[in-house]
């Protein structure tokens, strides 16, 4: 049997990684190294590629990499890629108060991984999507905006949620349903 190489899952977000492991299970062969890479800015399917690139770039073997968005509707799709910044700026409270002044609260959290196999693969991007609406913050605090996320049909935030459950709905949960299919169709992916 061809001996296999194994993916190395790129980021400096350690409650990412937890998540992740617990999707992949042993569904990959994984490892991971925390970097904050330098992000790109532009539409978040680029700042996934990008990562990507840079990733496979240091670790100099398959990478998997993944950027997050949070998209106000009422806003067009703001702060998107740059959620990060806002979340540190002005809190949830003020994740809250940016829509105070619209009536359409709606907003999707979006996933975006990205794999290649070296430097000179060209990344491969995997979407996954989570529809809801920005609340006052519920629940504990320790992972981002997920105080502040109420999912469609659900009456607890991410927060609130058992991590199974956000893991089977969330953003990040569909787009690893995708990168596992992905995986399991192409078999040979990591032989060397
Ligand atoms: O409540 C949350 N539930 C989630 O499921 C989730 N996923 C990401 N985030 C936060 O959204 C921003 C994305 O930025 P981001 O994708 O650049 O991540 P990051 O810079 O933390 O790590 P990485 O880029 O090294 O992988 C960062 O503030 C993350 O903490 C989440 N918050
Ligand atoms: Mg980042």
């Amino acid at each position: 049997m061809a001996s296999r190489r194994v993916v190395t899952f790129v980021t400096g977000n350690a409650k990412k990684l937890q998540e992740v492991q617990k999707i992949i299970g042993d569904a990959i062969p994984m490892t991971n190294q925390k970097i904050d890479l330098p992000e790109l800015q532009g539409a978040p399917e680029d700042v996934s590629r990008e990562k990507c690139r840079l990733a496979a770039k240091q670790v100099k073997g398959p990478v998997l990499v993944e950027d997050t968005s949070l998209c106000f509707n009422a806003l067009n799709g703001l702060p998107g890629v740059y959620i990060k910044w806002f979340l540190e700026g002005i809190g949830h409270e003020g994740l809250n108060n940016l829509l105070a002044a619209y009536p359409d609260k709606s907003a999707f959290a979006q996933c975006i991984f990205a794999f290649s196999k070296d430097a000179d693969d060209e990344p491969k991007v995997f979407v996954g999507r989570t529809n809801g609406k920005i609340v006052p913050a519920r629940g504990p605090t320790d992972f981002g905006w997920d105080p502040v996320f109420q999912p469609d049909g659900y009456d607890q935030t991410y927060a609130e949620m058992e991590k199974d459950l956000k893991n089977s709905i969330s953003h990040r949960g569909r787009s690893l349903e995708k990168v596992k299919e992905y995986f399991a169709s192409n078999p040979h992916l990591l032989d060397k």
